[in-house]
């Protein structure tokens, strides 16, 4: 990767990689100090990349698809952080609960291979300047297939009749095929069913994969009902306007429903126990609920006292285990298979590892659940020095850390600066690489207070100085590291 852009001229060439090697200098200097470098190796390993690697820390395992996006020597990943050259820069994970104490002072972002991030613990990130990111919809086919699955487990004996076959063939004598024919073909009528054709669901949640369950239902010649009063733009435009009815009251939508269908993520306090007592109470009688979302947006003990009391007839399908129900007849507990496809898997993988390389190597931010959308294309003049910065989101910190890189003499080429609820995130290419870009981070860490994190990136830092985003200043990490 060359730093130096084409029209310029010999001695800016000169001038520039002088600069550099004056930053290698210092830098080699700073190593003794205690700071956040993160010390990658810096060996090429064939592949022609001679800078240090990325280095990502996975929890689960990660479908290969997605691992080998990312280019071989560049990036390290390893499950055992002790396979990786130096502390790990990211963590990519899929439904390992996430422990604040697992997260290093050296990493810069989370990324989960799927869409629930209630595993993660996303506000303390955000806290510490560390964006989440998933993969919206990557895995939504594989979950429509699965509640449509579903749907036919609930209207019709499948798994009890399949069951009962194999119990039938269990105790019956070898080679009395004609005796247990005869005796399942009897028992059937146990088994029996309604169809879902002209029957209601309810859908709640109206995203990726609850607009694919509308469609799927659809198609199936069912009714449609839909909740969904966060919905996005687009989310609405995947949605048939026209042939399914939209409520803005949940229990209107309780109140129709034969079958109800849950997608909304699990957030405390809002979608916990979405499906209540009261909610229950209003529900048809025969209702059968299909959960493919969250365990907790359930309320297990109330279902079961509905079940016990026979005011509830109707099954409970769902992907999680839950406690109150488990020796429940009408509960079809699956071991949350709902994204395990190869499909899904290879999908979710693959949007992973291509958000997370595009925030490392340019500071973009795409499919975060805690940071704003934030996409700066490179400055044409720029020397290939960008600066990112996540500060708080209060008045006055922009203009702070402009007015802080001025007193500096540093030029801003462009900048974007975003924000979402109480994070705020800078992206500024500067003319020219400062000539101590740590001590610049330290001081403006120093001299702005709503700076809570800043990264140098580009080219320069990763090839050049052989250690990406080396300059990585964190003032969270920085007060542990020095046992503040
Ligand atoms: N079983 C599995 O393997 C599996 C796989 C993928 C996702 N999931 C779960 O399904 C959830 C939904 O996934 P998705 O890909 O459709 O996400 P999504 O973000 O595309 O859709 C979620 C929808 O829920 C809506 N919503 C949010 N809060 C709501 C509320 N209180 N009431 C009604 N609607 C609300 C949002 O507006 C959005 O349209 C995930 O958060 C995850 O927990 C499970
Ligand atoms: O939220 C999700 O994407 C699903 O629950 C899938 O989880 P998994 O990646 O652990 O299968």
């Amino acid at each position: 990767m060359s730093v130096v852009k084409a029209n310029q001229t010999a001695s800016d060439e000169i001038e520039m990689l002088q600069k550099m090697l004056e930053l290698a200098k210092r830098r080699k200097e700073n190593e003794s100090k205690e700071d956040l470098s993160v010390s990658s190796g810096g060996k090429s390993d064939g592949s022609g990349y001679e800078g240090a690697s990325f280095n990502v820390k996975t929890f689960n395992a990660i479908a290969p698809t997605g691992l080998e996006k990312f280019p071989q020597g560049k990036y390290k990943v390893a499950g055992d952080e002790s396979d990786l050259p130096g502390p790990p820069m990211a963590i990519m994970l899929r439904s390992h609960k996430l422990q604040v104490n697992e997260v290093k002072p050296t990493v810069r972002a989370i990324v989960r291979c799927g869409a629930g991030t209630n595993n993660i613990p996303v506000k303390e990130m955000g806290e510490r300047g560390i964006p989440v990111f998933n993969t919206p919809g990557a895995n939504a086919n594989a979950v429509k297939e699965l509640v449509v699955c579903g749907l036919l487990l609930a209207s019709r004996g499948i798994l009890e009749g399949a069951n009962h076959v194999k119990n039938v063939i269990n105790v019956e004598e070898k080679g009395e095929h004609e005796k247990i024919a005869t005796r399942i073909e009897k028992d059937k009528a146990k088994f029996g069913g309604t169809e879902i054709q002209g029957k209601t669901i309810g859908v709640i949640g109206l995203g990726a994969i609850g607009s694919r369950v509308v469609n799927a239902a659809l198609g199936l010649g069912m009714n449609v009902v839909g909740y969904d009063p966060v919905l996005s733009v687009d989310a609405a435009l995947a949605l048939p306007g026209d042939r399914m009815v939209r409520v803005t009251d949940l229990n209107d939508l309780f109140k129709v429903s034969d079958y109800i269908s849950i997608h909304v993520p699990y957030i405390k306090g809002v979608t916990h126990h979405l499906i209540d007592a009261k909610a229950l109470q209003i529900c048809k009688p025969n209702v059968c609920i299909l959960n493919f979302a969250r365990g907790e947006i359930v309320d297990g003990a109330a279902l079961k006292a509905g079940y016990d009391s026979k005011m509830l007839t109707g099954k409970y399908i769902s992907d999680f285990t839950d406690e109150a129900l488990r020796d429940d007849p009408h509960l079809i507990v699956l071991p949350h298979l709902g994204a395990s496809t190869e499909e899904a898997e290879d999908n979710s993988a693959a949007m992973a590892a291509e958000t997370l390389m595009d925030f490392l190597e340019t500071g973009t931010i795409r499919n975060s659940v805690n940071f704003p959308t934030t996409i700066l294309a490179p400055h044409v003049n720029s020397s290939g020095a960008r600066l990112t910065i996540v500060n708080k989101n209060v008045p006055g910190a922009l203009g702070e850390i402009t007015s802080f890189l001025g007193s500096k003499g540093v030029n801003i080429l462009q900048q974007i600066n975003t924000s979402r609820d109480p994070v705020a995130y800078t992206v500024i290419d500067l003319a020219e690489i400062p000539e101590d870009p740590s001590g610049l981070q330290e001081e403006m860490a120093k001299v702005c207070p709503d700076v809570v994190s800043s990264r140098f990136i580009g080219s320069v830092f990763n090839d050049t100085l052989g250690q990406p985003g080396a300059y990585f200043y964190v003032k969270w990490a920085q007060g542990e590291l020095q046992g503040e």
